[in-house]
């Protein structure tokens, strides 16, 4: 694709209730977008396309080290005019070679997806392949887990994972904390039974001093314990996996194909949770998907709250084989009352995959504009 410009946008949606994890509490969602502008097809018969990126940071430091006003200013100073630059040099921009154009910039993995993501969508809606057909999708829909927040008591707990379970989630994740982990589960289980999917995530909240409390975890049959510890801190998992029964996940600690090679390697854990922009995109979340494969490792696809455009390549990441457990993707009203596209639904504990060119679903203006913050344009 010849790259003539790019909106750079930042928006701001509340969310439906505030959303408290083992770092916080959050009542909206930040985020980036990248709107790419660009020409296919050559000089002969150049055709005009576009395509959408979703940057996951949130706004603020404390998931990982990226944040969202960061990513803006990575995609506004470095990331976009290098693109733009190479374009212009002669360069033909496909998703296949964002990652090397922006390999000199180190880090910044959830900038550098939201661009990629973007060159992908205007790229697959020029040729019209959709996304999951691009990545190997195998199913045409994926099933509806959700992620509870920390609640103010164990009673208000147990009516939301209700509300849920009556929604049609086919499987709960409890965040959890030190001093909020043992009771909200041994509750749900109580209350709900052994058989519905259940299983928790940390957000690196404990140390391995805590390994007694998580051991406490294995009495109530949970799919994993997702990110018990730090994400910097594989050999700790990896003695933690040995005193544990419940299969350790790990989700922050996983930031690239090389790290969960790695990750597996040393038996830090036995499931991972591919998100793609924490691993710097689509691409490299298959990579991640594949290595997972080949190596016998369940995979699932994570959540960071996406709007419909990051939900839409999120559910077609999901269909892939791999994806054997049920991932974070839930209808848009888990989290929006309004979401920036028609709204994914739940239908009978599954969401489907969209089927257009690239995402397959675009923003609609009006509702964009109502949560847009600032938007800027960005040209060679
Ligand atoms: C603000 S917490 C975002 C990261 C968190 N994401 C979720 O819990 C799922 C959120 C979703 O359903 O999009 C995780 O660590 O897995
Ligand atoms: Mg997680």
């Amino acid at each position: 694709m010849k790259l003539t410009g790019a909106e750079l946008r930042t928006i701001r949606m509340p969310l439906v209730t505030p959303f408290e994890t083992s770092f916080g509490v959050e009542e909206d969602r930040v985020a980036v977008l990248v709107r790419v502008i660009g020409t296919v097809g050559g000089d002969r018969r150049p055709t005009e396309v576009q395509g959408w990126g979703e940057c996951v940071a949130m706004e603020l430091p404390l998931y990982s080290s990226e944040y969202a006003e960061a990513a803006a200013a990575m995609l506004r100073t470095f990331l976009l005019p290098r693109l733009l630059r190479a374009s212009a040099a002669g360069t033909d921009i496909t998703a296949e070679t964002v990652d090397a154009l922006l390999e000199p910039f180190v880090g910044h993995r959830m900038a550098k997806a939201a661009l990629e993501m973007a060159v992908l969508d205007a790229q697959l809606r020029g040729t019209g392949q959709s996304m999951a057909g691009y990545l190997g999708a195998t199913r045409p829909t994926v099933p509806a887990g959700v992620s509870v927040g920390i609640q103010p008591s164990i009673a208000t707990l147990l009516d939301v994972v209700a509300d849920y379970l009556a929604d049609g989630y086919v499987r709960i994740k409890l965040k959890i904390k030190p001093g909020w982990d043992v009771a909200p589960v041994e509750a749900v289980r109580e209350r709900f039974g052994e058989l519905i999917p259940l299983q928790v995530d940390a957000n690196a909240a404990y140390t391995l001093a805590d390994a007694r409390v998580l051991r406490r975890l294995d009495a109530f049959d949970l799919l994993l314990i997702e990110q018990p510890l730090p994400e910097d801190d594989l050999r700790q998992h990896a003695e933690l996996a040995t005193l544990v029964r419940t299969p350790i996940c790990l989700d922050e600690s996983i930031v690239s194909p090389r790290a969960a090679a790695d990750a597996i390697a040393l038996k830090s854990c036995s499931v991972i949770n591919i998100k793609a922009g924490r691993v710097g995109g689509y691409l490299a979340a298959k990579q991640i998907h594949d290595i997972c494969r080949a190596n016998g490792i369940p995979v699932w696809c994570g959540g960071m709250l996406e709007t419909g455009l990051g939900r839409a390549a999120n559910a077609a990441l999901a269909a892939l084989p791999g994806f054997t457990l049920t991932g974070d993707i839930s209808a848009s009203d888990r989290f929006y009352e309004q979401d920036i596209t028609d709204p994914f639904v739940m239908d009978d504990g599954q969401i489907t995959v969209p089927t257009g060119p690239g995402l397959g679903v675009i923003p609609n203006q009006s509702v964009l504009e109502r949560f847009t913050v600032t938007t800027e344009w960005i040209q060679a």
